[in-house]
């Protein structure tokens, strides 16, 4: 669609001096057409801006031609000065949404006859409607003659084509007013030309796309028009200069097609830091020297903010003038990047969850909570982008909610700001980066092992108190929730006391550094750009992909540094590259060492191989047997190797595993059985405390060897649980969701001479069945999770499962298993059938030392047994 938006220039008359102020404040003075919305403008309102910006540059470019010409004139005015009639300048408008816009070239533009278009429908022909709200503005004393007084100053003539004595609003259909320069035959505005104009003018021949409608301003027009009014006084030929009376809207190519970021070979996509830093300094030289801005519009100017500090200058220390300093941060702040996010009101009180996965499903990726669950922030690209979304959300009703969004726009420096604050909330520790003085290996220190300067007792309270949070948030929970059809399900949670059961002492790791059995190291680039196997220093979300040797992180046992420093050599005097995450090339990407407390040691190199010959790869496959088994000096039990020429980072299961030496396994030993495992299978990674972990849990299941035991070992892995209680239960069923660790379990089970066991390598939600039927005269499950805890639906086939008496459920991240502890314990409900569990006790036992991490054990009953008892105590009591 075409806009086309004419105007005549209208006359003023005042006969005081003129000033630059007044020429400038033509454009607060003129009456703007956009002042008032009609009814078209309100339903076509992104044709309605786009106009209106045109119109706000065409007035632009008219005040800075007018300005140039004084300029240019005040250097010549010693000449005559002809006399003029009075006239000023306003501007007429009218507007009609036209199907095609007539063909626009500077010269055609000028001799073309006006036309007209109404704003909307109701105002068509309605010259006098344009009219009254012109005159509405205009006063008389904005009518006086400009012509007089640009004279008067510069010494130019103004010459108006029309009334100039009237101070009524002229016809639309009148010429344009034409300036005059009697005293520079020679001179044409057209040859100072600024820069603007050029752009518009190239602008207008640009060709157009069948894309969306956007804005173009008008082409500009200069003349040396042959004017018939001369002027009395030198009777020389007058310069005139008149502005294009329309303003066309181009046609041209939508968001869609700029946006590139899908694009791989974009150039976007391969900036390097130094590059993407000289990019943002040549653009922030050009703003500041180069490109022509207006003076009101220089504190819009952005520039890149590192350039800033060296053009601003250094801050002065000590004495300096703070107002000038607090002028710098200001101006910091004016030119800062906008992140562009709008706020969103009216959410229902919760499901949070809920709610972002509603606004992730209408695009909008990046949804944050606010501060208070009264509102959300969801951030966008570009302010277009985030008034698209205002109108989009505006219209949405959620719930029974009318969503309110509001643009809320905020500098980077306020967002890092916001998150330093809310991150110094939650206690972690946020350092600005020059107050930050740590060698490199002390970062890697921090990320990899945060807790490494604090004594292990103050760590092991620490990680006691999380827990302890959690379960009085499960406490909490229950206790609030609301239409509950039967309290008495859930007694315990009203009981007096913020703990909802017995808390034991946590329990510490018997081995404190080094107890990492495995580890997966990156293989890249350090500081100064040397091949390196180590750990990233930082996060690679966040553009960091610097490695740094791992020798200062307590937790790798000095087994695996070697094994890393061995492979860093190794890497170094090969002729193929390692891998670059930002350019996707090389070929070394990651190390992975499994190295067990029965001395085993199995070694996982991943390679990317896109760019290797088949031979190549055959013999550098070669290379590595040779070099692990007879020059490393490491007692490598077995050797596999990955190819993997994805983007993902690290070991991926989408790749095979070649085993290169060995047979692909190792062993260790859990309390006094035998485990095999392989390179995929997850294994607990702290030995000893393993033990300790799974001893209590059979502790708890307090197995009654009078009874005939079900254990369901849930999310078993390569059967350890199941394995090590085996011997005290009838039946052990186990199900895991990673084939190769069932293949795992079942061998260790041949090793351990179990026969009472059944494996299912599946998801446990894909078999409830299992969970459901397994019925005897006692089954205990234990649950053991990844951090994310188990999907709800085997949380309700627990439920529903009258037999299971007692669940163990061991989470390695509290904090996320609230959700499956809530759903555990809630009471019966439509959704969560069966009688609900209780927490009896728990215990926090540390697998990770000097990382906040740790496993929490909780003890769960049903409720259904314990009121029967208490109720039968009641009965024998009142009986007695
Ligand atoms: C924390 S590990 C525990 C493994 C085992 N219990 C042990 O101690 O060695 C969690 C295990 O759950 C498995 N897993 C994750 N999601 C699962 C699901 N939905 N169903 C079954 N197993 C799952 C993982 O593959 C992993 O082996």
């Amino acid at each position: 669609m075409t806009t086309i938006v004419n105007y005549t220039q209208q006359k003023r008359d005042e006969d005081d001096d003129m000033s630059l102020a007044d020429i400038m404040s033509l454009r607060i003075s003129s009456p703007s057409p956009m002042e008032e919305k009609n009814d078209w403008a309100v339903q076509n309102e992104l044709y309605y801006k786009q106009i209106q910006s045109s119109y706000y540059q065409l007035q632009y470019l008219q005040q800075q031609q007018m300005l140039m010409m004084m300029n240019s004139s005040q250097s010549r005015r010693s000449s005559t000065v002809s006399s003029s009639s009075s006239s000023t300048t306003t501007s007429h408008y009218r507007y009609k949404k036209s199907r095609q816009p007539p063909p626009l070239s500077p010269s055609s533009l000028s001799s073309k006859p006006q036309q007209h278009y109404p704003l909307s429908p109701s105002s068509s022909n309605s010259s006098s409607s344009t009219h009254n709200r012109t005159s509405m503005v205009e006063t008389p004393k904005r009518r006086q003659s400009l012509g007089k007084r640009i004279k008067k100053v510069f010494g130019m003539t103004v010459e108006l084509p029309m009334d100039t004595a009237s101070t009524k609003m002229t016809s639309p259909t009148k010429s344009p007013v034409i300036l005059s320069m009697p005293n520079s035959p020679n001179s044409s505005i057209s040859s100072i030309k600024p820069r603007h104009h050029r752009r518009y003018n190239d602008i207008n021949q640009l060709p157009s796309s069948p894309a969306s409608s956007t804005v173009s301003t008008t082409s500009f027009n200069t003349n040396n028009t042959n004017n018939t009014n001369t002027s009395a006084s030198t009777n020389k030929k007058k310069k005139c200069v008149s502005f294009n009376s329309v303003i066309k809207l181009h046609e041209t190519f939508s968001a869609s097609d700029y946006d590139r970021r899908c694009d791989t070979s974009a150039t976007c996509q391969k900036l390097t830091p130094v590059l993407a830093l000289k990019i943002k300094e040549e653009l922030n030289n050009y703003k500041l020297n180069e490109m022509f801005v207006h003076l009101d519009s220089r504190q819009n100017t952005h520039f890149f903010i590192s350039f800033l500090g060296s053009v601003l200058g250094k801050k002065r220390s000590l004495d300096s003038d703070e107002e000038e300093q607090g002028v710098v941060s200001k101006k910091q702040k004016l030119n800062e990047n906008i992140v562009h996010r709008i706020k969103v009101s009216h959410l229902p009180e919760r499901d949070i969850s809920l709610v972002k996965k509603y606004f992730k499903s209408l695009g909008y990726n990046r949804f944050n909570k606010g501060p208070t669950w009264s509102y959300a922030l969801i951030t966008l690209d570009s302010e277009a982008q985030a008034a698209d979304a205002v109108r989009t959300i505006n219209q949405i009703t959620y719930k029974g909610q009318k969503l309110v969004a509001e643009y809320a726009p905020q500098t980077e420096t306020d967002v890092r700001e916001n998150s330093a604050r809310k991150g110094k909330k939650k206690g972690k520790i946020m350092i600005a980066e020059e107050d930050d003085h740590r060698t490199p290996d002390e970062k890697l220190a921090d990320q990899v092992t945060p807790l490494w300067k604090v004594d292990y007792e103050t760590q092991l309270v620490k990680k006691n108190r999380n827990s302890i949070k959690q379960l009085v948030a499960l406490k909490r929970k229950i206790a609030e929730l609301k239409n509950v059809r039967d309290e008495s399900q859930i007694d315990w949670a009203y009981e007096k006391g913020a703990l909802p059961c017995e808390v034991l002492d946590p329990i510490g790791s018997p081995v404190t550094e080094g107890y990492r059995t495995k580890c997966e190291f990156t293989i890249g680039y350090n500081l100064d750009r040397e091949p390196t196997v180590g750990f990233l220093l930082g996060l690679y979300r966040d553009g960091v992909t610097s490695v740094l040797e791992p020798s200062a992180c307590l937790n790798v046992p000095d087994v695996a540094k070697k094994i890393a420093a061995v492979m860093n050599e190794y890497i170094r005097k090969s002729d193929l590259p390692a891998y670059d995450r930002v350019e996707k090339t090389g070929v070394w990407r990651t190390l992975m060492t499994k190295t067990q407390s029965t001395g085993d040691v199995l070694i996982l190199v991943q390679i990317r191989a896109a760019d290797l010959t088949a031979e190549r790869l055959q013999q550098e496959k070669e290379n590595l047997v040779k070099f692990w088994n007879e020059e490393s000096g490491v007692n490598v039990t077995t050797l596999v190797f990955q190819v993997w020429d994805g983007s993902s980072n690290g070991m991926t299961d989408k790749a095979p595993i070649e085993v290169l030496s060995g047979n692909g396994y190792i062993h260790e030993n859990l309390l006094g059985n035998r485990f095999r495992l392989s390179a995929s299978a997850f294994f607990q990674v702290n030995t000893p405390a393993t033990e300790i972990l799974y001893a209590k849990c059979a502790e708890w299941c307090a197995i009654d060897p009078t009874k005939k035991t079900t254990l369901l070992d849930l999310c078993c892995g390569t059967g350890t649980i199941g394995i090590t209680m085996a011997k005290s239960v009838e039946h052990v069923i186990g199900i895991e969701m990673v084939p190769e660790a069932i293949v795992d379990a079942k061998v260790n089970a041949e090793l351990n001479d179990i026969k009472n066991v059944t494996y299912y390598a599946s998801k446990v939600e894909d078999k409830i069945n299992v969970v459901t039927d397994a019925v005897n005269e006692e089954v205990i499950a234990v649950l053991d999770p990844p951090r994310n805890g188990v999907h709800a639906s085997v949380i309700r086939a627990i439920r529903d499962a009258k037999h299971i008496s007692r669940v163990i459920y061991i989470s390695c991240d509290s904090k996320q298993a609230i959700d499956n502890f809530i759903a555990l314990c809630r009471p019966t409900s439509n959704r969560f059938r069966g009688m609900p569990f209780k927490p009896v006790r728990a215990v926090t036992v540390d697998l990770f030392p000097h990382t906040e991490h740790c496993e929490l054990m909780v003890e769960f009953v049903r409720v259904e047994e314990q009121e029967e008892e208490e109720e039968e105590e009641k009965k024998e009591e009142e009986e007695a």
